[in-house]
């Protein structure tokens, strides 16, 4: 288009003065802003998450003549996005459902004055492209030669949502027939090639230029964590805030943020209290927060360092101080994964995305998915139940992977494997060979004379409690993070499936105790010694067979359970404890008391039923019963190990530390010394003990399995087939984006709770819990009591919490120090004596732990602002 092309040496001097850039962020980035400046042909944009995608189009929306039109999924992206473009003083402006009538008109004006329009930017979301009276507009402004381009951000919504719930996703091309000769550019981080192929046909964009870089995130470190399935909540809460605080304290000076993605609502709340316990600042996310815009507002200027959400707060955050994502749950999908854990490190400097799966996720998207389904089906709605199976398949694959994380999600996407170089958990703790057709032998332990049950993994096996994803990848060859993770799941302490080095020859070791860590409410003995057996950890006293924790209900731990049934090829799985033969290769894990006889090498779950052996699941021993004897001496650099202070050989989760310590010192990688140096001490974290008194509730993890499995769901070797879409149900019942736009979009929390209908997840869980409540508190082990921690020499006037329960003392004395500050700014000698006045009032008023630390924060901020700082501030304000 004539007079609309901007040339390179404009947007470069344009970058610095409009956006404060020295430079672009890469070539790429310069040759598609170029193109895209041209204004003369389509352009497809495909770049990794954090990669500056929205400078290609705003660079030359902001030099050029002309409006710029851009099609964004979701409200909180366009607000933010015309937050940006406020900040420089670019005038931008959406219309959407929020406004008025007159506002719209208002807007339409100065969109069609003669002069031309007063916005450069015009954020529209699809379902506002497909009304007639925007059409009218954009076509209005093609035709007076104004419309500059029509941006399609998050291009692959098209694809993954049209289809589904938000079928004006699929009108967008037909906007070419009002706006002939416009350019298109799609923007995207996250399309396989048969997500960008439908999308470039949808947009008849199939002319298009594509500047395309792979989706590897170099600076990003991705790593899956199995929560066990006889640890507590409370544990693995604890096992967080380690890693958290262990990610800030590596990260050097500076703003430092992080996300924790919850599935459900309250899952947030308790997670962000749980960590502000932990004396790091912490709050919820969700769309049943009115406070949410305050809540990350002050995240994103560093006030609040860790915001706990739901996926409502995904795509589009750009807060360039995000040092780690973590994942509570597992997400239902791989590209919301990648979109979600994209949030961290777009400084460019090294930063984590740590996943912790359990067969609660599983099982727990697997129902609702189906549920989803079901309903859908009934309104005699299409559904594509593959489609949705594949992509938790696939999520789940990727939990289990041992190949390369990074490898797994640049080959989802259709790109080369990438250079890792050991920036996976996978690829920093080494894979674990075996020899094909060559059975070996994982961990033999044997219970004296009661009985013996063993675990074998080999290619193409299913660990247990995913069992029933098709998680095989071949026989023979590599180990499947599955059959570790079984592995690991029978011993607490382990955090990581790679932590636990898996090799054939067993070196004896000292004995060692175990650092499990203690489940709550057990009716186990505690814990014995162990002495190794042929390297092997051994149990001293004989084990009962039964205990908390022991079911044989469980899916994927259970001989009874579905996902029990053989998955890969010539793969049978017959439930933890019991053997898992893979074709060709397999090994065994068992138990083996001091004294007894080593067991075979591969015992099947055929020699114990001959034997008549009783099948017991692995998991159900108690935790502190076994050393990690034989994990820790797996290591190949078990020499360097002995030189270091033996004493930390007797804590297992130590042990598992050095195992990272040791595959980084072998790796030589120049590059990525310092990186990996971080990975180790964080590793170390991950591992290490924390005190057992945190004062979180004690919530039960585990669910009555039968409920998720019963009739169509127990399919072996499928889950519970879901929906098409991105496996993000639409609310049920519910065309929001239709009757209210806002309702649904802007405060859109693709909660499954939300989407569910009804109680959802989250009803079906708390009914579950209140049950096992009910249960627990019948039983003879009562809950340990809430610990409260008096700081010493306490200033707080009130130094109790229990008129807001979820407020802990030390956050208290945080805020406190806080005011203290910002008191000192202008008078240090009363500053304390104001903070503790000022603490206790807000203290008195403040409702809720969330409406405290807002109302604290606050005042923080009005005090270092305002220039009179004495002035009497009210908590109310
Ligand atoms: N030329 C540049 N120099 C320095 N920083 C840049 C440059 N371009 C963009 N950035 C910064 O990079 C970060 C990511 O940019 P942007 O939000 O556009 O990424 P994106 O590719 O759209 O990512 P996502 O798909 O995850 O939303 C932003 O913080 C932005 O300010």
């Amino acid at each position: 288009m004539d007079g609309l092309a901007v040339s390179p040496t404009d947007l470069r001097d344009a970058l610095l003065s409009v956006f404060g850039y020295t430079d672009y962020k890469s070539d790429l980035q310069r040759q598609a802003t170029e193109e895209v400046a041209k204004a003369t042909q389509d352009v497809f944009i495909s770049m990794p998450t954090g990669a500056g995608k929205s400078i290609c189009y705003m660079l030359p929306g902001c030099v050029g003549k002309g409006t710029t039109v851009v099609i964004s999924p979701l409200l909180a992206l366009i607000q933010d996005q015309m937050e940006i473009l406020k900040k420089v003083n670019v005038p931008a402006v959406s219309i959407n459902s929020t406004l008025s009538d007159k506002e719209r008109k208002e807007i339409e004006k100065k969109m069609q004055l003669p002069a031309g329009p007063a916005y450069k930017f015009l954020y529209l979301t699809p379902e506002q492209c497909a009304t007639d009276r925007t059409r009218r507009l954009l076509g209005g402004l093609a035709k007076s030669r104004f419309l500059r381009a029509i941006v399609i951000d998050e291009a692959h919504c098209i694809s993954e949502w049209g289809h589904d719930f938000r079928g004006d996703y699929l009108k967008l091309g037909k906007l070419r027939d009002f706006c002939p000769q416009v350019p298109f550019v799609a923007l995207t981080a996250t399309a396989a090639k048969v997500v960008s192929d439908d999308l470039l046909n949808r947009l008849k964009m199939t002319k298009a230029a594509v500047f395309k870089k792979p989706v590897f995130r170099e600076n990003l470190f991705y790593e899956v964590v199995q929560k066990m399935e006889d640890m507590t909540e409370d544990d693995w809460i604890n096992d967080l805030i380690s890693y958290i605080v262990k990610i800030f304290q590596k990260s050097g000076e500076g703003q430092k943020s992080g996300i924790v993605y919850c599935r459900s609502r309250a899952s947030c709340e308790n997670v962000a209290e749980a960590i502000s316990q932990a004396d790091v600042s912490a709050l919820p996310y969700h769309a049943g927060l009115k406070e949410r815009e305050d809540t990350q507002k002050l995240w994103m200027e560093g006030k609040v360092q860790v915001i706990c959400a739901t996926v409502s707060f995904g795509m589009g955050i750009d807060n360039p101080h995000v040092r780690f994502v973590v994942h509570w749950n597992m997400p239902k999908a791989i590209e919301a994964y990648y979109q979600e854990a994209g949030r961290a490190g777009r400084d460019g400097k090294p930063s984590w995305a740590r996943l912790y799966a359990s067969a609660d996720d599983r099982s727990q998207l697997t129902w609702l998915i189906r549920k989803d389904l079901d309903e859908r089906e009934a309104k005699g709605k299409t559904v594509n139940r593959k489609g949705a199976t594949d992509r938790l398949d696939t999520m789940i694959k990727y939990c289990l992977s041992t190949k390369c994380l990074h490898g797994f999600i640049a080959a989802h996407f259709g790109d080369a494997a990438p250079l890792c170089k050991k920036n996976c958990g996978v690829c920093f703790h080494g894979k674990v060979k075996l020899a094909a057709n060559k059975p070996k032998v994982l961990h033999q332990f044997k219970p004296p004379g009661t009985f013996k049950h063993s675990y074998t993994a080999g290619g193409g096996v299913a660990s247990g409690w995913w069992a029933g994803a098709s998680t095989s990848s071949g026989a023979g060859g590599e180990f499947q993070r599955g059959a570790q993770d079984r592995v690991l799941l029978d011993h607490p302490g382990f955090t990581r499936a790679s932590n636990l080095p898996i090799c054939s020859d067993l070196p004896t070791q000292p004995p060692v105790k175990c650092a499990a860590k203690k489940k709550r409410n057990s009716t186990m003995p505690a814990a014995g010694t162990f002495k190794p057996v042929g390297g092997l950890a051994v149990p001293q006293k004989n084990l009962p067979l039964t205990g908390p924790g022991t079911s044989s209900t469980g899916p994927g731990t259970s001989s009874t359970g579905p996902g029990t049934s053989s998955t890969g090829p010539g793969t049978s799985l017959t439930g933890p404890g019991t053997s898992s033969t893979g074709r060709g290769t397999s090994s065994t894990l068992s138990l083996k008391r001091k004294g007894t006889t080593q067991a075979p090498a591969t015992t099947t779950t055929t020699t114990m039923k001959q034997q008549k052996l009783p099948m017991v699941a692995i998991n159900t021993l108690p935790a502190t019963r076994f050393a990690p004897a034989a994990l820790v001496c797996r290591t190949p650099s078990i020499d360097v190990l002995g030189q270091k202070k033996k004493s930390e050989l007797h804590d297992g989760s130590k042990a598992s530390r050095r195992n990272s310590d040791d595959s980084t010192s072998g790796s030589g990688e120049e590059s990525s010394v310092k990186f990996t140096t971080d990975l180790c001490a964080l590793t170390d974290l991950c591992s290490s003990k924390e005190p057992e008194d945190r004062p979180y509730r004690s919530r039960p993890q585990q669910l009555d399995w039968t409920r998720f499995f019963s009739s169509k769901a127990s399919k072996p070797g499928g889950l519970v087939t879901p929906d098409e879409g991105d496996g993000v149900p639409l609310p049920l019942g519910k065309k929001p984006w239709i009757r209210d736009e806002r309702e649904f979009w802007k405060g859109d929390d693709a909660e499954d709770e939300d989407r569910a209908g009804g109680g959802g997840t989250s009803g079906m869980i708390a009914e579950e819990f209140a049950k096992r409540k009910r249960a627990t508190s019948d039983a003879n082990s009562p809950r340990p009591p809430k610990v409260c921690r008096v700081p010493s020499g306490c200033e707080l006037q009130n130094p109790t919490s229990t008129r807001i329960p979820k407020l802990s003392l030390a956050s208290r004395m945080k805020c406190l120090d806080d005011l203290e500050k910002a008191y000192a700014v202008s008078d240090r000698g009363t500053a304390r004596q104001k903070a503790v006045t000022m603490e206790d009032e807000t203290f008195r008023k403040c409702q809720t732990s969330q409406k405290y630390t807002l109302t604290v924060s606050g005042m923080v901020k009005k005090l270092l602002q305002s220039g009179k700082k004495d002035e009497p501030i009210d908590v109310e304000d």
